[in-house]
């Protein structure tokens, strides 16, 4: 199968000026997996077959939490520090509703209910997100909510996460953030809230428990104020400050620049 890539890729080459380098690399995977299309074949003797890293796979971490416990917001302080691409699977499936698509108005139906969107719309809204970026380091927000999306996230799109936050968060704070957001959401009040909190329960704690049993889960006490939260998120990234140092966004008062003030 690797070989493909490797023989496909001097095909695509000259056509593939224009598009971004993740365009370029699922082009040529061809159906394969975002990290099998990182590799390309080598063709010393007794080494065929070996793959060989063309380009890092994209860095990703997906951020984990129930309604309110505060994901957007430590999102955003992650992004102005670290540089990575935030990519909101709720914002994705609200653009589809305000957009008219033709799966808006059955994805209005489902977050007005506080029920979970089919696994196939959302995977593919983040997946046209993560072909046509140019970046390799990606925060992917309310992403996997099930076991289901977990499973069609690695099977559509090939890639494992390298960090899961969890943001975790007692239940009555979590019902105050929402009642008090004031963002005009349709899934923003107490009938929708206690139904989005029952879902949480039941659907995304196995996906809680299959990355904590990974090794991959971080859990952060996501009470407390956004910076505390911060000061929490900040050393999980350490280990990663190779990868991410060499992101073009990175801030220049980040902790991962050396001499930063
Ligand atoms: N540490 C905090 N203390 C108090 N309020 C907070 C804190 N963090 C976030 N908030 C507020 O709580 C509300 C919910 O936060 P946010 O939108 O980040 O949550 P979320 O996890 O993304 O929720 P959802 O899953 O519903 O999108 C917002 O109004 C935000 O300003
Ligand atoms: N993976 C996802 C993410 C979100 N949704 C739907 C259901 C949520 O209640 C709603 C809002 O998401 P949020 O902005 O809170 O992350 O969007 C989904 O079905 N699947
Ligand atoms: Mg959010």
């Amino acid at each position: 199968m690797w070989r493909r890539v490797a023989s496909l890729s001097s095909t695509i080459s000259s056509s593939s000026r224009s598009l971004s380098r993740n365009q370029v690399f699922f082009q040529a995977a061809f159906g394969l997996s975002i990290r099998e299309s990182y590799a390309t074949e080598i063709s010393k003797p007794g080494e065929e077959g070996v793959l060989r890293p063309k380009e890092k796979a994209p860095f990703i971490t997906f951020v984990l939490g129930g309604p309110g416990s505060g994901k957007g917001t430590q999102c955003e302080k992650i992004v102005e520090t670290f540089g990575l691409t935030h990519l909101s699977a709720g914002d994705l499936l609200r653009r589809e509703i305000a957009m008219h698509t033709q799966n808006g108005a059955m994805i209005l139906n489902l977050i007005k209910d506080g029920k979970i969107v089919p696994s196939e719309v959302t995977v593919k809204l983040l997946q046209k997100e993560l072909e046509s970026s140019n970046s390799s380091k990606f925060l992917i927000d309310g992403f996997p909510r099930t076991e289901e999306n977990r499973v069609a996230f690695e099977r559509i799109v090939g890639a494992d996460p390298d960090v899961v936050l969890f943001f975790d968060c007692p239940e009555e704070e979590m019902v105050k953030r929402v009642l008090n957001r004031n963002q005009g959401r349709v899934d923003d009040n107490i009938t929708t809230m206690k139904k989005r909190l029952k879902i949480f329960e039941a659907l995304n704690r196995p996906v809680i428990d299959y990355y904590k049993n990974k090794g991959k889960l971080y859990t952060i006490n996501a009470i407390g104020t956004v910076d505390d939260i911060f000061k929490q998120v900040l050393p999980i990234f350490t280990p990663f400050e190779e990868q991410l140092k060499q992101s073009r966004h990175v801030n220049p008062k980040s902790p991962l620049v050396e001499n930063s003030s």
